[in-house]
């Protein structure tokens, strides 16, 4: 590889550094606009050498582990402490103004939610058994390499000090070296710790495990794949008042923050509907919340999922009523028929969008959607297809829910005369 020197242009949608030469743009990880840095060239990649000049609104990372020069190598946790927060969020904005523009869609785009440092309850960590011993982290964005991390800015305090008992309960579980992954999610009773991966463990070491996550303080339960294998008490959390408990690595937002503002937009954009089909529910983050004033059909692919949901309201007096349906959204979008009882509807699907259900709204009638994303580009598509269906994009609001990441999420509000 050929070393080179080259000229930031851009951020790019990863949060690289793109440098545009005569053989095309080059991405460069932790280079900054205006940047002057010397780098390794492969292709359409750049690893930086050294910075020639650096931005004066360079910052210093947070963590020991970030960035080309990280300690244990580059951690694949966060690509933009290096960016002044200022541009930090204007990066974010820029990321859904991009795609809405990218679809020809003009609307008013609010300023950011905000998040900060210390506040991700749930994360999926790499491991693999090593000779040194057990590592744990977030994978390098370009390899499988895992830096075991020592510190981490972005987890909350309480999933952070919990990292050696996660390496205890690996050192115990792994018998091989090949990678495993630990989804870990911080509930109000203590950790839910989820396993896939591993070799199938022994029955010595499932008992040594049981005995450990029964010892060590902070654990909730410990899943292997799909099964329990021991739950010393029954993970929980908090959905506005109502108690729930989520089945083993469900999905949950990542920090109580983007939540509740999330929550709060979907309330405000549909605020005094009186039915509202909850589309990609989940355990009922939104459904939960609605459900105070508003009857709510909550459809969902996780069936343990809709069963959370549906023991958290048996158990929930005040609430109005909440049905559910387990149904795949993709191949079975809810029909215009179907959606003729809804006068509003919420739909937050994972990374891929809602396409099919889009299609199918954008025929129906109801007077509201907000729409929840994770992958701005995917939501740009679907308000398209809800805009050649009649519906006006009243607003869009990102929400930083990963700090420090390239990603963002979106709450849009559509309404249709
Ligand atoms: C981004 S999560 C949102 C969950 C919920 N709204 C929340 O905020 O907690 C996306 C949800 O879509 C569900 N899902 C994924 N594919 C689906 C499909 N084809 N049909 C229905 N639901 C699906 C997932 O199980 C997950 O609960």
């Amino acid at each position: 590889m050929a070393a080179e020197t080259v000229t930031i242009a851009k951020l790019g949608s990863q949060g690289d550094g793109i440098a545009e030469t005569t053989g095309g743009p080059v991405f460069v990880p932790f280079a900054l606009p205006g940047e002057t840095v010397m780098i390794a060239r492969d292709k359409g990649h750049g690893t930086i050498l050294s910075v020639l000049q650096a931005s004066a609104k360079r910052e210093q990372p947070s963590c020991r582990h970030f960035g080309p020069d990280g300690k244990n190598g580059t951690c694949g946790g966060c690509a933009l402490q290096h960016v002044a927060e200022d541009d930090y969020r204007a990066f974010k904005v820029a990321l859904v103004q991009d795609a809405l523009t990218q679809h020809g869609i003009d609307c008013p785009v609010e300023p950011l939610v905000t998040s900060g440092p210390g506040e991700r309850r749930r994360a999926t960590f790499a491991g693999r058994r090593t000779e040194e011993g057990i590592l744990l982290g977030f994978s390098s964005p370009s390899s499988h390499h895992i830096v075991s991390i020592e510190e981490c800015p972005v987890l909350s305090p309480a999933l952070f000090e919990r990292l050696p008992a996660l390496k205890l309960l690996a050192g115990i579980l792994a018998s091989n070296s090949d990678p495993f992954r630990i989804a870990v999610l911080e509930t109000e009773t203590g950790l839910d710790i989820s396993f896939s991966g591993l070799k199938t463990p022994s029955e010595k070491r499932r008992q040594a495990a049981i005995r450990a996550a029964m010892t060590v303080k902070g654990i909730a339960r410990l899943t292997l794949d799909d099964e329990i294998i021991v739950e010393p008490v029954k993970p929980a959390l908090q959905i506005d008042g109502t108690k729930v408990f989520p089945p083993p690595a469900s999905f949950a937002q990542t920090t109580e923050r983007a939540e509740d503002a999330m929550a709060a937009l979907v309330l405000s954009h549909l605020k005094g509907a009186k039915s509202v089909a909850d589309l990609f529910s989940g355990f009922g983050t939104f459904a939960l919340r609605l459900a105070r004033k508003a009857q709510v059909h909550a459809v969902e692919f996780d069936q343990k999922a809709l069963e959370a949901l549906d023991y958290a309201v048996r158990n929930r007096q005040g609430l109005k009523a909440v049905s559910i349906e387990r149904r795949d959204l993709f191949r079975r979008p809810l029909l215009p028929r179907e959606l003729k009882g809804f006068d509003a509807v919420v739909f937050d699907p994972p990374r891929a969008g809602a396409k099919e259900q889009a299609e199918e709204l954008a025929r129906s009638k109801v007077s509201r959607i907000a729409a929840v994303s994770c992958n701005p580009a995917t939501l740009a598509r679907d308000l398209r297809i809800l805009i050649e269906g009649g519906y006006r994009v009243e607003s869009v609001t990102p929400v930083d829910q990963f700090y420090w990441s390239p990603h963002v999420e979106a709450v849009a509000l559509l309404k249709k005369a």
